[in-house]
């Protein structure tokens, strides 16, 4: 086992990299001093990997039905009403077991209910394994947008079971290598070259995203400047998630719209000709898209509107200096409008 650190005062906190992590979950969560814990999870990962906890545990489990139309506030309210009807008490505490949906849906729940119960992030999937598990951002889906509900909220641990990988379909293994190359994009070229050239190494891979995650996060953890180059390949792709309407994933989504972004730039004075030819063979090496051509185009402009990185008249976006260096900018909702292929 691996160990990196959240660095936040009072609110600082371990991640776990690992094979065989949720065999140990009860004598790595003991130390928190949480009286009871209820494991929330999708049916999937349930069957897979939450009733065996349970079973070892006596830990009750919460399950919702797998996809991202959980992160919804009838999921929430159900959620909610079912940790009540447990019993569950302000010195008890939520595993959100799971992908992102999970960590955000069952995140907005632990920081909620109660006004807060302990959270501990268990994720299962690359993604969440590389990304959403850790720096407390939780949320919610409105049918207006993108998790457009929220707050920022940390686990106590994050426990990122590395043999959890083994069962996840390529599909999703796929959705998770968008986020890590994501990473590469914006502060880690030594990564893009290993991914161009070698095959995945799970734990070293989510060890070099997560030690960026975590140091961004520490420097801001509420998201007002540097931790907004997470969101590179985010501003186009929220948009294109929505307007997919669960058709594509948001591995899926942030791969074209890190493309996207590219051709915006390349149209306004930054010429990111070599690099989109680079990210797109990249992406094409791990099965991700590199357009969604067949997405409605009558609503764009409203979601892009509604990103949250919009204030006001301007609107904060992550793009790319050089490969492996990404710098934040300021435009109007204007600008950003002109030269997307859909205008
Ligand atoms: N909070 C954050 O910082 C943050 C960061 C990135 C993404 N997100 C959010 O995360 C969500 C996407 O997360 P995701 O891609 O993990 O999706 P997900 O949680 O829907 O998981 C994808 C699918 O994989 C299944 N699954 C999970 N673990 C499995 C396993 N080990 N084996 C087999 N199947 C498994 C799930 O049941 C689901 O069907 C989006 O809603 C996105 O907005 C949040
Ligand atoms: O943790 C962050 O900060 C991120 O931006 C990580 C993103 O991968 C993630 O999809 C996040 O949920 C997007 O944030 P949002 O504030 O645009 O909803
Ligand atoms: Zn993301």
């Amino acid at each position: 086992m691996e160990t990196l650190q959240v660095a936040l005062g009072r609110r600082s906190y371990p991640i776990h990299i690992g094979g065989g992590l949720l065999e140990q979950a009860e004598e790595l969560l003991r130390p928190l001093g949480v009286g009871r814990w209820v494991i929330v999870c999708d049916d999937t990962v349930a069957a897979l990997y939450g009733a065996p906890l349970a079973r070892r545990t006596g830990w009750p489990l919460v399950t919702f039905p797998a996809g991202e139309g959980s992160k919804s506030l009838e999921e929430y309210d159900r959620l909610c009403r079912r940790l009540v009807q447990l019993g569950l008490t302000r010195s008890d505490g939520i595993v959100a077991l799971g992908g992102g949906v999970t960590g955000d849906l069952a995140g907005f729940a632990a920081a909620t209910l109660l006004r807060g119960v302990a959270l501990v992030q268990a994720p299962t999937t690359l993604l969440a394994q590389v990304d959403s598990a850790v720096g407390g951002k939780t949320g919610l889906d409105l049918p207006e947008g993108k998790n457009l509900l929220g707050c920022f909220y940390q686990p106590r641990m994050v426990l990122a079971d590395t043999v959890c990988l083994a069962t996840l379909p390529r599909r999703q293994l796929a959705c998770g290598m968008a986020e890590v190359i994501k990473y590469g994009c914006i502060a880690d070229e030594e990564l893009l070259t290993r991914l161009e050239q070698q095959e995945p190494d799970w734990p070293r891979i989510i060890r070099r995203c997560l030690a960026c995650k975590a140091a961004l996060v520490a420097q801001d953890e509420r998201d007002e400047g540097p931790r907004r180059l997470l969101n590179f390949g985010h501003t186009f792709g929220h948009a294109m998630e929505a307007l997919g309407g669960g058709r594509y994933t948001h591995g899926e989504c942030v791969a074209a719209g890190m493309m996207e972004m590219l051709r915006w730039q390349t149209a306004h004075g930054s010429d990111q000709t070599a690099m989109l030819a680079r990210l797109g063979a990249l992406l094409e090496r791990y099965d991700l898209p590199r357009k969604l051509d067949d997405l409605p185009e009558a609503a764009w402009r409203q979601y892009l509107l509604r990103d949250k990185k919009r204030s006001g008249g301007e609107m904060t976006i992550a793009v790319l200096e050089r490969p492996g260096h990404g710098v934040l900018w300021s435009v109007t909702p204007e600008e950003l409008l002109e030269e997307t292929r859909w205008m």
